[in-house]
């Protein structure tokens, strides 16, 4: 008998570089990203309910109920599976919205896998991954759980296997609308294709960075300050910033200092998903 009840891990991502090629007649930005994700996330608690309704019981201060990515993940796979199931969901929310880390979109593909194990659905990922992306850019990588460079709007994935450091992840106290970023003109809209792969040392720049610098202090200051210490880079639009150390010795060490006067963790690199590993242990 399958569970009516899974509590799941919904990870973060960091783009480990980002560069934008163009702009689509949508609007979209066409881009190449490598994604690689985190050992730290939000938690997500289901629990079914034969009434066919859709519950998300955690508030989220400025976010409607149904505007949700979690409830609006939910929806939409009850909508186009059939399903006459419903669910009750908790969150233990930890990811700062705004932070480039992905919150929304990693919540969104944790519904959508945790929902198709609970309701038994039987969907595989290419098809969680096209309905994941009509919910947002980012959401096919954390349905298939592995580090991938990314293109087309994020969502053409190819399987990486970047090394897996400690990070040190600096959170300013600002949200960055995504949005907001991809409409400055100011953006730099033409790299040209990397075409090789893996990714070329020496191409870990975001094209992000210098708008989003421009626009938040707190976010210059923040780079400027890890990168005492090591590379720093910010990871999609921001606000957060990233720096890789060997040893998690190191890192908190790093940590330990710039948090005295910065929000931020220490999280190791994964290139297969925390989700991914809870999904297969339960297998
Ligand atoms: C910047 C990244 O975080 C890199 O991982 C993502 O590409 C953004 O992914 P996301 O947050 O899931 O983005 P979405 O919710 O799909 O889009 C938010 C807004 O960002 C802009 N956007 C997003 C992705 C993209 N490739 N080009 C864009 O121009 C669009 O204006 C869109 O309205
Ligand atoms: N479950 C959710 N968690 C976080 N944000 C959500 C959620 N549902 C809707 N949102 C909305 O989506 C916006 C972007 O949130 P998110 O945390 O995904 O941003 P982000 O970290 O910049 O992500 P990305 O790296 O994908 O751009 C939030 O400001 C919020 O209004």
């Amino acid at each position: 008998m399958t569970a009516t009840t899974l509590t799941l891990p919904s990870p973060a991502k960091l783009n480990l570089m980002l560069h934008i090629l163009g702009r689509r007649e949508d609007g979209y930005h066409e881009l190449q990203t490598l994604f690689q994700f985190l050992d730290y996330g939000d938690e997500l608690t289901f629990a079914v309910r034969d009434d066919g309704v859709i519950q998300l019981h955690t508030e989220f201060e400025g976010v409607p109920h149904d505007s949700n990515l979690i409830v609006r993940a939910a929806k939409k796979l009850q909508a186009q599976s059939g399903c006459s199931l419903g669910i009750d969901i908790w969150i233990d929310k930890i990811l700062p919205m705004g932070g480039g880390i992905g919150g929304g979109s990693s919540n969104a593909a944790t519904t959508l896998l945790g929902l198709n194990h609970l309701w038994q659905l039987g969907w595989d990922h290419d098809r969680l991954a096209t309905l994941g992306l009509t919910l947002g850019a980012d959401v096919p990588v954390f349905v298939r759980g592995h580090a991938a460079f990314a293109e087309g709007v994020g969502e053409k994935l190819t399987p990486e296997y970047p090394e897996e450091p400690w990070y040190v992840v600096l959170v300013p106290q600002v949200s960055v609308s995504t949005a907001e970023i991809f409409s400055d003109p100011l953006l730099t809209r033409n790299s040209p294709p990397i075409k090789v792969r893996p990714v070329p040392k020496g191409n870990s720049r975001n094209d992000c960075l210098p708008v989003v610098a421009r626009r938040y202090p707190e976010v210059r200051n923040a780079l400027n300050l890890l990168g005492k210490f090591t590379e720093a880079k910010l990871t999609g639009t921001g606000s957060c910033v990233f720096g890789g150390f060997p040893s998690k010795a190191e890192a908190d060490k790093v940590s330990a200092l710039l948090t005295e006067t910065l929000t931020g963790f220490v999280a190791k690199g994964s290139n297969v998903s925390m989700l991914h590993r809870k999904l297969q242990s339960l297998l």
